[in-house]
């Protein structure tokens, strides 16, 4: 029998990572394997998906839909070795426009074993409220296009004359499939079985985006002072489009949180383990983001 495999998409912090952490732990006794896309060298999202699954396996420093296919083929197949898992489940990054992964898990060799079941796209509401640019953006409709299902994200609080705008707003794009308001109430069961009829024949051209967006690696092996960290990202953040990682503050040297910016708000939560200094990555646009210089505001923390 073919495995099943649900690919989540999404625009750069839409919550894929949370919804998918979510569907993770339902009690659904299905053996799950996580293959998660990170864009840069850091994969903060296999960290953080790690102890929810039997197996979560990162593909990082490059995009699964354009120049990590061949990584994400050798890893489908590693994974069906032995006892192949219930369901698997592809965590695309942010930049990555889903249909080449499509492409990809099509692949005639694999076909067989392998079935695309549903792409789930994640859907940030205030994102699309308030950012009125989002929805010209060619990769963010992209993800939109390609998807089975919309996952709506970040609806708590949300006026419901907001959500049923922005339901008309997709449904006006063709869309019909919406499941669950957050990422708790999704099921399994609602999930998979969407798309399957849908004919999924080889794709239209995809949205490069290795031209459009730079990262910025950046660690340290010292904690930081949690003041000058403050000031460093009020002066990042207008330049970036989404940052995580892991920090640890001189404050309590020993406590690793994970840090999360989306747009201009950041947040800092517990992290599952302990652990001393910082892994960031950070992601703009190339024409408002110079990694260089955010490089030299970073660095300045630890002098
Ligand atoms: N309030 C609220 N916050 C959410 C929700 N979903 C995600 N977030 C927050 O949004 C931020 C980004 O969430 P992720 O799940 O990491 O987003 P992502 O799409 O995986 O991000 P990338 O893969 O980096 O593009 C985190 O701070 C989450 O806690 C939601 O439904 N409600």
């Amino acid at each position: 029998m073919s495995v099943p495999i649900l690919l989540v998409t999404g625009f750069l912090g839409s919550g894929k990572t949370t919804f998918i952490n979510g569907l993770l732990h339902i009690e659904h006794g299905k053996r799950i394997a996580a293959i998660v896309n990170d864009f840069g060298a850091i994969n903060i999202d296999e960290a953080l998906l790690e102890s929810a699954t039997d197996e979560v396996i990162g593909l990082k420093n490059g995009c699964i839909c354009c120049s990590l296919q061949g990584d994400l083929l050798r890893t489908l197949k590693q994974v069906l070795v032995g006892a192949a898992p219930d369901l698997i489940v592809i965590e695309a990054s942010g930049v990555s426009d889903p249909q080449g992964i499509i492409d990809a898990v099509m692949d005639p060799v694999l076909w067989p074993a392998l079935l695309l079941d549903s792409v789930i796209c994640v859907v940030d509401v205030p994102d699309m409220i308030l950012t009125a640019e989002r929805a010209a953006d060619p990769l963010w409709l992209a993800q939109v296009m390609a998807a089975d299902i919309i996952q709506f994200s970040k609806v708590d609080g949300l006026a419901s004359s907001d959500l049923s705008k922005v339901t008309m707003r997709l449904r006006a794009m063709g869309k019909s499939g919406f499941v669950g308001l957050d990422a708790d109430n999704g099921s399994l069961s609602a999930l998979l079985g969407f798309g399957r009829a849908e004919p999924r024949g080889a794709g239209r051209a995809t949205v490069q985006s290795a031209e459009r967006f730079a990262t910025l690696e950046w660690r340290s092996d010292a904690p930081i002072p949690m003041a000058a960290f403050q000031n460093a990202i009020a002066s990042i953040s207008p330049k970036v489009l989404r940052a995580k990682g892991l920090v640890s503050f001189v404050e309590k040297p020993s406590t690793q949180l994970v840090f999360q910016l989306v747009g201009q708000r950041a947040t800092l939560a517990p992290h599952t383990e302990d652990g001393v200094g910082c892994a960031l990555v950070f992601i703009g646009e190339k024409n408002q983001f110079d990694p260089e210089t955010t490089r030299a505001v970073l660095d300045a923390m630890v002098l």
